[in-house]
Order: structure tokens, then C-alpha cells, then sequence
């Protein structure tokens, strides 16, 4: 696989051609996944949940997120590697500045962050300073104490419409790729014909230009209860490249996601 960038994302999205993006935290996983062809890895915060067993993202820290991108970037190949800024990074523009400096120099080369329109002057003065960002609208699981639990979000056409807007604001004020998760098919599907960037979904529907999921929900290796869009890509894999591999074809043929996996 070639080099994997922002413009190829932009070029995927132009062809109609899904693409494919998976959590990765580690060097020999990253290798993997970027072996299996898997166009975009995360390094999410998703790894409090995961890797740490807490019940939310809150107690990730800056250090956490780092430490975990430096082992994905020495093990990833052509993949894209994009990181979660972690939860309160947003407290002041310059500690978003901050932390998101940190995370380029570990080796991010594309900045997520969770948040709503207000979030514009951040990203703002981030992409000034030559951060490409991806703004994650629907469930923030950050705000999960807020939102009452891990629940679908822009049911009603008025959550629908603000989250729509949201994402306007935030492209307008420089996001390169929007990320939208656990939101009903028909939104996920209209937020990726309105922007020109590039819309990665999970739990979003069969219709957004990249599909993303954790990389423990792929392999069935997760504890308790596994959210309606996740797939067990092992079940059917003689290997964890091989269940990579296939979680990849099924997004590239749109295979993946199915009806089951939507809201
Ligand atoms: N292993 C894992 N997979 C994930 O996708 C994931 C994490 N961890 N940790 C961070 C967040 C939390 N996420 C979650 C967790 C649970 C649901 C969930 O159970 N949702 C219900 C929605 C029910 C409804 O509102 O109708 C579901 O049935 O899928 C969704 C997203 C997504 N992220
Ligand atoms: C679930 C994805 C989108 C994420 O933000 C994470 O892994 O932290
Ligand atoms: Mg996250």
C-alpha cells in the first residue's frame, strides 16, 4: 500500500471508494493492521477502556496517550496515524496547543478531538499551526457522565440538524476529516453528502466515507457487553492479520457494516 495521507482520504472519498480505519496501541499490532492494508490507525483513548479496564476514557492521561503512539508510529508502515487528544486537553487554547504538540512529536500525524461547534477557535488556531484535525461529533464518550450513558445520539431531527451543523462549523474553521459515532444511518448518510471532507463512521451507518472500530472488538477479546456496530472479524480468520484482512475487505466491498450493525 501506498504512503497513506490526508489527500488520499480526500481522493478516496472523491472516487466513492470506502476506506478503512482500526484503534491500534502498539508497535506489533499497528504493524498488523498497516500489513492487512487497513488505511487510517487510531491510538484512541479507547485504551482506558481497553488496555487500563476502566468503565470510561475520563482517566486517560496526556503521558498514557503518548506513550502508546510512540509504540504505534515505530510499528505502523503506510497507514495514516491519527490520535485522541485526551479528555480536558480543551480546558485553554493553549493547552490544547499543548497536548496536541505532544502528540504530534510522539507521532500523530492527524489530532482527534472530541466537540461540538465551540470547539471552531480550537481547531482554528491548531491547523494555523500546520495540526491536521479530526473533530468527533455524535456519542463523545467523554461526555458520557453528561450524556447519561453510551447511547445512540441525533435520533430527533432537531439533535439531527445541530449535529449537521456542527459539523459545518467545525470544517469551516479547518477540521480535515469529520469522525461521527453512534448516530442513526440516515444522519451518518447526510453529514457525508454535505461536507467535502472526508466522514468516518462508527455506528454511523453504511454510507460515511471511512468505517472505524477497536481493534479488541474486531479480535471478540473485549469484556461485557459489545456495542450493536461492532463485528468479531476472528470467528472466520485462521489469524489476527487474517481477521484484520477481512475487516478490511468487508469495508472496502461494503460488506461491513451490515443492517444489524446500524441504528
Ligand atoms: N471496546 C470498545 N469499543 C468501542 O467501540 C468503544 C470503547 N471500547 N470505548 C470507548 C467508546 C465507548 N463506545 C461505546 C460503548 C457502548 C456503546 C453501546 O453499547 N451502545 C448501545 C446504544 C444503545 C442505544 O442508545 O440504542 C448499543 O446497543 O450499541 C456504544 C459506544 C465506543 N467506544
Ligand atoms: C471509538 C473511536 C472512534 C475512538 O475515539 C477511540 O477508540 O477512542
Ligand atoms: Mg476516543
Amino acid at each position: 500500500m501506498k504512503t497513506v495521507t490526508l489527500s488520499t482520504l480526500q481522493a478516496f472519498k472523491r472516487a466513492g471508494e470506502p476506506f478503512s480505519c482500526l484503534t491500534a496501541y502498539d508497535a506489533s499490532f499497528a504493524h498488523t493492521a498497516s500489513q492487512a492494508g487497513i488505511e487510517v490507525l487510531l491510538v484512541g483513548d479507547s485504551l482506558g477502556m481497553v488496555l487500563q479496564g476502566h468503565n470510561s476514557t475520563l482517566p486517560v492521561t496526556l503521558d498514557d496517550i503518548c506513550y502508546h503512539t510512540r509504540c504505534a508510529a515505530r510499528g505502523k508502515t503506510a497507514s495514516l496515524l491519527m490520535v485522541d487528544l485526551p479528555f480536558m486537553s480543551n480546558t485553554s487554547t493553549e493547552r490544547l496547543l499543548n497536548d496536541a504538540g505532544a502528540l504530534m512529536r510522539a507521532g500523530a500525524e492527524l489530532v482527534k478531538l472530541e466537540g461540538e461547534a465551540w470547539m471552531a477557535e480550537g481547531i482554528r488556531e491548531l491547523t494555523r499551526r500546520g495540526v491536521p484535525v479530526c473533530a468527533h461529533l455524535g456519542l463523545t464518550p467523554q461526555t458520557v457522565y453528561q450524556l447519561g450513558g453510551y447511547k445512540v445520539q441525533g435520533r430527533d431531527a432537531e439533535q439531527a440538524e445541530r449535529i449537521i451543523n456542527d459539523a459545518r462549523i467545525l470544517v469551516e474553521a479547518g477540521a480535515s476529516v469529520i469522525l461521527l459515532e453512534c448516530v442513526p444511518a440516515s444522519l451518518g448518510k447526510a453529514v457525508t453528502q454535505a461536507l467535502d471532507v472526508p466522514v468516518i463512521g462508527i455506528g454511523a451507518g453504511p454510507d460515511t466515507d471511512g468505517q472505524i472500530l477497536v481493534m479488541h472488538d474486531v479480535l471478540g477479546v473485549t469484556h461485557g457487553r459489545t456495542p450493536r456496530f461492532v463485528k468479531n472479524f476472528m470467528t472466520e480468520a485462521a489469524s489476527i492479520q487474517g481477521a484484520f484482512t477481512q475487516y478490511h475487505d468487508a469495508v472496502k466491498t461494503r460488506a461491513f457494516p451490515a443492517p444489524e450493525h446500524c441504528f
